[in-house]
C-alpha cells in the first residue's frame, strides 16, 4: 500500500502543485522527507514573505500555488499577506505541520488543537483531517475550493505522523483524475435584459476590476467597451491592471470614497461594473451613492461581494464569459460619436535628488521593455503611478489587495518565478521595504530579473496625507530617518545604489530589462504633501 506521502505527491503532480513555497520546522520535516526531484522548494525567510511569494506567482501564472508552513508560529507569521490573497482572491493551498496526533491534546510544544481557526477569517476553508487515510482527500477537497469561483486561499493541518501512514489506494484511486469547474453564463433572459439596456443607454461606463485582468477576460472587455464607446474607469483601490491605460477610453481610476465615486459617474445613465466589488472604498466620504439617473449593474464571481453591495443590482457569474455573451447579443450597434480622449499628465523629465515622484514614473515608463510587470507598493504617490505608467497586457501589476504591507517585495520575487522572461520592476515605498524584506534573500538565490526600486521619502507619506483627512495633529511614529536600503540590500548578497541624478536614474532604469540577476536602486523623492 502506497503511504499518504506518497499518494499526496502524485496528486500534487496531477494538479501541477511542483512548487513549494515553505518555511520549515520539525513538524513539516515528514512531509519534505525524500524531496522528489520533479519538485522545486522556494525557501522563505519569514512565512510573509512565503505567503507574498505565493501569492505572486499564483497572480502572475493564473494558476493554484503550494505553501508549506511551520505550525501555528509560522501561520500567525503570514496572516498579514494572508489578508492580501483573500482579498485579491488569490488561489492558495496552504499547508502547516501539526504536532504528532497522541501529542496534540497534552499541550506538547508546536501542538495547536485549535490549528484550523488560526487562519480564519483569511481564508475560504480551514481543515485537519480526522485521520491520516484522510489526508489526500482533505488536499482534494482544499485544491477544488481554492480554484472554484471566488478564487481564495484555504488551509489544511497536517499532523507530523500522518506521511509514513499506508493508504488504500482503492479509496484516493479518483482524486487525481477529477475535474471540477464553474460555468459563469448568464441564462438567455438576463443575458437580453442586460444587452437591452447596454444597447439602450445614452452614455454607459464601464467600471472594471481584478477579475477582468487576464488572459480571456481582458481583450473581451476592452472589445465591449469599444463598442458601446463606453468611458471606461478602474475600480477604486485597483489591486490589478485590469484595462489599458493609455486606451482612449480608460478614464482614469476612481477615488476611494463614497462622494467621489458618485461624483465621477455623473452623467452615465448606466454603470456596468465588471469583477469588482461596489465598492472598495477607503477614505470616509459620504455622499450619494450613485448620482441622480443613474442605474448600475455589477458582474462578478462572488456571491459574497453581489450580497454586500448598498446599491445596484449584480449578477454572479464569470466576467470573460459575460462580456463576450453580451458582444454576440448586441451585434453591430449604430455607430456611436467617439468618445474624446482624456487629457494625460504630462512626462516631467526627472531634475536630480531629491525627485518628484511623477517624474521618476515618468522615467520609468520611457524605460520599461515590453512584457515588463509591475509590483507597485509607494503609498503616498500611487495617482502618479497610475498617470504615467503605461501597462496593456494581462497580469502586469499588482498591488496589496488588501492593503497590507509586505506583500509587493516578496510578491515581485514570486512574479519573477512565474516567467523569468518578464522583467520585474517592483516599486516600493521606504517604509514598505522594511516588511518584506526577506524576499531580497530568495531573489538572489534564485537570480531572479527583478529591479527594486526604494522611494526614499523618509517618512510614512500615505499616513502624513491621512493626517489630514482625519483632522488630527501631533500624531507620532510617521518619520523613518536613517534607513540606508542600500546597506540592507547588500547585507542579504544583492547589488543596490543609490541614485542621485537625472544620468544616473536613466541609466539604472534603462538596465531593467538586461538584468542577470536582481539589482536595488534607492531613489530619494520629495514626500507627497496631500
Ligand atoms: C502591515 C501594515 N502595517 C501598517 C500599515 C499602515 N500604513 C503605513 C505604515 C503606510 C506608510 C507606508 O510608507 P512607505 O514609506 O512605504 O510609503 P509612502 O511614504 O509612499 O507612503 S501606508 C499604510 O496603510 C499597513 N498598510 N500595513
Ligand atoms: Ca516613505
Amino acid at each position: 500500500m502506497p503511504t499518504v506521502r506518497e499518494t499526496t505527491y502524485d496528486l500534487l503532480r496531477s494538479w501541477g502543485l511542483t512548487t513549494v513555497f515553505g518555511n520549515p520546522g520539525s513538524n513539516e520535516l515528514p512531509f519534505l522527507n525524500g524531496f522528489p526531484a520533479d519538485f522545486r522548494y522556494v525557501l522563505g525567510l519569514h512565512e510573509g514573505a512565503v505567503v507574498a511569494m505565493a501569492d505572486g506567482y499564483a497572480q502572475a501564472t493564473g494558476r493554484p500555488a503550494l505553501v508549506n508552513l511551520h505550525s501555528a508560529a509560522g501561520l500567525g507569521n503570514a496572516m498579514g499577506n494572508l489578508a492580501n490573497t483573500r482579498a485579491s482572491g488569490t488561489p492558495l493551498v496552504v499547508t502547516a505541520g501539526q504536532q504528532a496526533r497522541p501529542m496534540v491534546g497534552l499541550g506538547s510544544v508546536l501542538a495547536e488543537p485549535a490549528m484550523t481557526r488560526v487562519p480564519e477569517p483569511q481564508v475560504k476553508w480551514s481543515f485537519e483531517p480526522a485521520r491520516a487515510q484522510d489526508v489526500p482527500r482533505a488536499l482534494s477537497e482544499a485544491f477544488h475550493l481554492a480554484t472554484l469561483p471566488p478564487a481564495g486561499p484555504v488551509f489544511v493541518s497536517l499532523p507530523l505522523d500522518d506521511w509514513a501512514q499506508p493508504v488504500d489506494d482503492v479509496e484516493v484511486a479518483h482524486l487525481g483524475g477529477r475535474r471540477v469547474r464553474a460555468a459563469g453564463a448568464l441564462p438567455a433572459d438576463l443575458l437580453d435584459e442586460l444587452a437591452r439596456r447596454l444597447a439602450g443607454a445614452r452614455n454607459p461606463a464601464l467600471v472594471v476590476g481584478p477579475e477582468a485582468d487576464d488572459e480571456r477576460a481582458l481583450p473581451l472587455v476592452v472589445a465591449l467597451a469599444e463598442r458601446l464607446q463606453a468611458a471606461v474607469w478602474t475600480a477604486p483601490t485597483p489591486p490589478r491592471c485590469p484595462f489599458p491605460t493609455r486606451h482612449p477610453l480608460w478614464q482614469g481610476v476612481l477615488p476611494p470614497s463614497i462622494a467621489g465615486v458618485g461624483e465621477h459617474l455623473t452623467g452615465h445613465d448606466l454603470v456596468l461594473v465588471l469583477g469588482a466589488p461596489v465598492f472598495r472604498y477607503h477614505a470616509y466620504r459620504p455622499g450619494p451613492w450613485l448620482p441622480p439617473g443613474t442605474a448600475l449593474v455589477a458582474v462578478g464571481s462572488d456571491p459574497g461581494t453581489a450580497a454586500r453591495a448598498a446599491f445596484g443590482d449584480a449578477v454572479v457569474a464569470d466576467v470573460g464569459t459575460v462580456a463576450g455573451q453580451l458582444l454576440d447579443a448586441l451585434g453591430d450597434l449604430p455607430p456611436r460619436p467617439a468618445r474624446p480622449a482624456p487629457q494625460r499628465a504630462d512626462a516631467a523629465a526627472p531634475q536630480g535628488a531629491p525627485f518628484r515622484a511623477d517624474a521618476v514614473f515618468a522615467e520609468l515608463a520611457r524605460a520599461l521593455p515590453e512584457g515588463a510587470r509591475l509590483v507597485n507598493e509607494s503609498t503616498s504617490n500611487t495617482t502618479q503611478f497610475w498617470q504615467h505608467l503605461d501597462l496593456a497586457r494581462p497580469r502586469s501589476l499588482f498591488f496589496p489587495a488588501a492593503g497590507g504591507l509586505g506583500f509587493g517585495l516578496p510578491a515581485a520575487v514570486g512574479v519573477a518565478l512565474a516567467d523569468p522572461s518578464r522583467p520585474v520592476v517592483a516599486v516600493l515605498g521606504d517604509g514598505a521595504f522594511q516588511y518584506g524584506v526577506q524576499g531580497v534573500w530568495t531573489a538572489v538565490q534564485h537570480r531572479l530579473p527583478v529591479t527594486f526600486v526604494v522611494l526614499r521619502n523618509g517618512t510614512y507619506g500615505a499616513l502624513s496625507g491621512f493626517v489630514g483627512q482625519l483632522g488630527v495633529a501631533g500624531v507620532p511614529g510617521l518619520d523613518l530617518p536613517g534607513l540606508d536600503a542600500v546597506a540592507i540590500a547588500e547585507g542579504y548578497g544583492l547589488p543596490a545604489r543609490q541614485v542621485a541624478s537625472a544620468d544616473e536614474l536613466a541609466d539604472e532604469l534603462a538596465g531593467v530589462g538586461k538584468l542577470d540577476g536582481p539589482r536595488l536602486i534607492e531613489v530619494p523623492i520629495t514626500a507627497e504633501t496631500r
